[in-house]
Formats: structure tokens, C-alpha cells, sequence
């Protein structure tokens, strides 16, 4: 039996909290995977503990890396990472991750036999097909064009060119293990703009951290020099794109929300909410290391490009759902193939609140209207989840379908915001 929907609580008075946030997902998968492809043992510190980071882990198990948790609290692991000879006759469950389903293909073309992939039901919609293309052009034997799959090296690598319009983690995944690639590889991106930058640079900098030579001085091309990768300790960052909805409260109830450990330098895109939460009408100041980002109680709307900052989208939306002007939200297109067409399912899921919600091509036309409460579908999207509980801040009667899937990056979603809502 499905669970019952989850009725978002509506904020009685001004949020006054300081929030917590477990560590990044995309630094968590990224520095998982380096880690077991490194020249000897290393440690990563405060991982997130949540699906996509579970599959991550697995994923790994699965090909070989020994992993152990030496350190838990309830959403944070530090894990030790022993690499092993990547192992064939895997089978590896991407679930819904983005992470997974991108960055495990290419070590598992080093493997010694084939390694199976599959994932969720809609798993096998988001788009798969350039970075397929490119691992075969690269030398890889693969037998379908989007999950399921199989895939079989040996892969030498060399130069491939690449659409990656569609999702920066095409580039992110064939450079995270092309050092172990014979000839590294060269990345050239033909077609329209690559979405996320943020995330490629988050790449370049954790390769290079770990020693690898990256080359990435001409637009659209990432060379990646083949060579060791550096075992290493490190410790992940705080998730900042999921500070958002936390944030989002301080404007909605014209409160003040805290994050502490906000880094003062990071690649992580969730930094942009410093200026897109200024330009909804809040004030955001540092204080030491805590951002702290306080409301009027009025949200005002904007024009905003988020294409390099896509992920921040659904909790934006929500925002503008509640503003009193009129906000153009653009650059977002490739929004479609994330974990459902967000697109499409934010501008059903306000409109059925009563909102005023119109699809372009590349974004959402959002304007003011009075909504009303009702069910708010998520579509397995833990941040659609997290966007309902935003708009129940202010409307009445809200019920998130589905808010367990909060656990894709934070499992701790619904006992967060009952804090954050209950620490007056
Ligand atoms: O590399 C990463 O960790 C991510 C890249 C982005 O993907 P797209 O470029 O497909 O939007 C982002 O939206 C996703 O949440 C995480
Ligand atoms: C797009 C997202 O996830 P994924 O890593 O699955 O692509 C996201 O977290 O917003």
C-alpha cells in the first residue's frame, strides 16, 4: 500500500533556525569513484548517506573497491576506500542517479569482463545515448543505447567528440576515469551550450586535486592526461543545493534561516542562491562561516538564467509560485531528462494549486495568482519533494505524494524541516 501523502506544514510564524546540511551529493559520488580508482587506500570524510550515495557505494563494491565505514552518524559516513582490480560479471542498480547511471560506465570499461547496468523504471528514459557514443568511440563494446545495458572494454581512449547540451555529467563521467585510461582522453563538446559548468569545474578541481593533469583553457574541450590518481583524506562539503528549500523558508514567513560550514570558496552550484535569493527580496550575509539569509515575508519575482545552475530550478519555482511579480525562470530545457520532466511536472503541480504556470521551451513563465492546497505529486523527484514542502510554508491544506523520496540526497528531509519549523 502506498504511504499516505505527507501534509506539509504551514509556518505559523517567522522560521528563526540554523540548518544543518549533510555532505554533497555530487562531491560524495565524485570523490567515492576517485577514491577507488586511486594508487593506494584513502578516506572520505563526512559522505552523504542517502540512495544515491548508497548505489554509489554498491556500484563500487560491485567492481572491486573495498569500502568501510569507519565513522556514522545518521547522515554522514567517513568511508575508508581500498581500490581492487576493477572486477567484470558485475551488475550495477544506477537507481535514479544521475551520478551512477554517468560516472560508473567508464571505469566499468576497465574492467575484466562485462558489467551489466540498470535502474529505476524512469531511469531508462534519462538521456544515456552521447555518453554511450562516446565510451564506444572510445573503444567500448555497449549493446543498447540508454539503460539496460551491458558494457565490455578494453578501452584505450584517445579524442571523441561529444553533445553534451543535454547533461554535464556526460563530460564529468569520461573524465573522472579517463587518467586510467591508456591515452586519457580528449573531450570536445559540439552542439549547444553544456548545462551546469559548475559541476565540470567541480570535476577539474577534485582531478587535479588528486594529481591529475586536466586541461580545460579552451572552451568545449577537456583534455585528461593519463597518469596515477592520488589517494587521498578528504573531507565533503555541506550540500548547498539542498540548503535550499531551508533557505526558501526564510523568504516565504519572512524569517531568518542559518547554514553553518557554508565554504567561502566551493564549485558547488548551490552557491548561486547567495544572489538568486538576494534577487527574490532576501538578505543574504555571511557571518563567519554561517550564510544567513533573511526574509520580508514578501517574495518578489525574477528573471533569472539558470542554466548552470539547473538543479536549483524546482526550489525557485516554488519561490516564484509565491511572489507577488511575475518571474521568467530560462536556460533550462535539458530540466526534462532529470529525474522526470521538471519542466512539465512543476507547472502541473502548481497549476493544480491553482497557480499560473506556462511551459517555453527552455524554462517556465510563472505569475501571481492565490493557490490553494491539494496534492502535490513529486514523480520519484526528491526535489519536487522538497518544492511542495516550500509552497506549504504559505498555502494551507499541501500534501506531498511521495515525500520518502527525499531519501535520493537527504534522508532526513521531513525530521529536518519539523526542526527548523519547531526551533522558535
Ligand atoms: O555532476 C553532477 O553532480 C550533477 C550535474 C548536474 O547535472 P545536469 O548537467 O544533467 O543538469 C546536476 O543537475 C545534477 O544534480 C548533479
Ligand atoms: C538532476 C539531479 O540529479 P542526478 O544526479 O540524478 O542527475 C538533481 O539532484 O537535481
Amino acid at each position: 500500500m502506498p504511504a499516505p501523502h505527507w501534509p506539509a506544514p504551514t509556518a505559523a510564524a517567522p522560521v528563526i533556525a540554523s540548518v544543518r546540511l549533510p555532505g554533497s551529493k555530487s562531491v560524495t559520488n565524485r570523490a567515492l569513484l576517485l577514491a577507488a580508482l586511486a594508487d593506494g587506500p584513502g578516506v572520505v570524510r563526512q559522505a552523504l548517506r542517502s540512495r544515491d550515495a548508497d548505489l554509489m557505494v554498491s556500484a563500487l563494491r560491485a567492481l572491486g573497491a573495498t569500502l568501510t565505514a569507519v565513522r556514522e552518524t545518521t547522515d554522514s559516513v567517513d568511508w575508508e576506500v581500498t581500490p581492487g582490480p576493477v572486477r567484470g560479471g558485475a551488475r550495477v542498480d544506477a537507481g535514479l542517479a544521475g551520478t551512477v547511471m554517468r560516472f560508473v560506465p567508464p571505469m566499468a570499461a576497465l574492467a575484466d569482463g562485462p558489467v551489466f547496468f540498470d535502474g529505476d523504471p524512469y531511469a531508462r528514459k534519462r538521456p544515456m545515448g552521447p555518453i554511450l557514443d562516446a565510451l564506444r568511440a572510445l573503444g567500448a563494446r555497449i549493446d543498447n543505447d540508454a539503460l539496460p545495458f551491458t558494457i565490455s572494454g578494453p578501452l584505450t581512449g584517445g579524442e571523441v567528440t561529444i553533445d553534451a547540451s543535454g547533461s554535464s555529467q556526460f563530460v564529468s563521467g569520461l573524465m573522472l576515469t579517463a587518467a586510467r585510461f591508456e591515452k586519457g582522453v580528449t573531450i570536445r563538446h559540439v552542439g549547444p551550450p553544456v548545462p551546469s559548468q559548475p559541476h565540470i569545474e567541480m570535476t577539474v578541481h577534485m582531478l587535479r586535486e588528486a594529481g591529475v593533469r586536466v586541461d580545460d583553457a579552451e572552451r568545449d574541450v577537456w583534455r585528461v592526461e593519463p597518469g596515477p590518481i592520488a589517494a587521498r583524506d578528504m573531507t565533503v562539503e555541506p550540500d548547498l543545493s539542498n540548503a535550499a528549500p531551508f533557505l526558501a523558508a526564510a523568504l516565504v514567513t519572512g524569517g531568518t534561516v542559518t547554514v553553518p560550514g557554508w565554504p567561502e570558496e566551493t564549485t558547488q552550484p548551490g552557491d548561486a542562491l547567495r544572489g538568486l535569493l538576494t534577487a527574490l527580496g532576501a538578505t543574504v550575509t555571511r557571518d563567519g562561516d554561517d550564510l544567513v539569509v533573511t526574509g520580508t515575508g514578501e517574495v518578489k519575482g525574477l528573471d533569472a538564467d539558470l542554466h548552470e545552475v539547473g538543479e536549483l530550478t524546482p526550489t525557485i519555482a516554488a519561490l516564484a509560485a509565491l511572489a507577488t511579480t511575475p518571474s521568467r525562470l530560462r536556460g533550462v530545457g535539458h530540466l526534462r531528462g532529470h529525474e522526470t520532466d521538471r519542466l512539465a511536472a512543476l507547472a502541473t503541480e502548481i497549476n493544480s494549486l491553482g497557480g499560473d504556470v506556462e511551459e517555453t521551451a527552455d524554462g517556465l513563465i510563472i505569475r501571481p495568482r492565490p493557490l490553494r492546497g491539494g496534492v502535490f505529486h513529486s514523480y520519484d523527484d526528491h526535489r519536487m519533494a522538497t518544492a511542495g514542502a516550500v509552497i506549504g510554508l504559505a498555502v494551507p491544506g499541501v500534501e506531498v505524494e511521495n515525500i520518502a523520496t527525499t531519501a535520493k540526497t537527504l534522508p532526513e528531509f521531513v525530521q529536518m524541516w519539523a526542526a527548523m519549523l519547531g526551533s522558535r
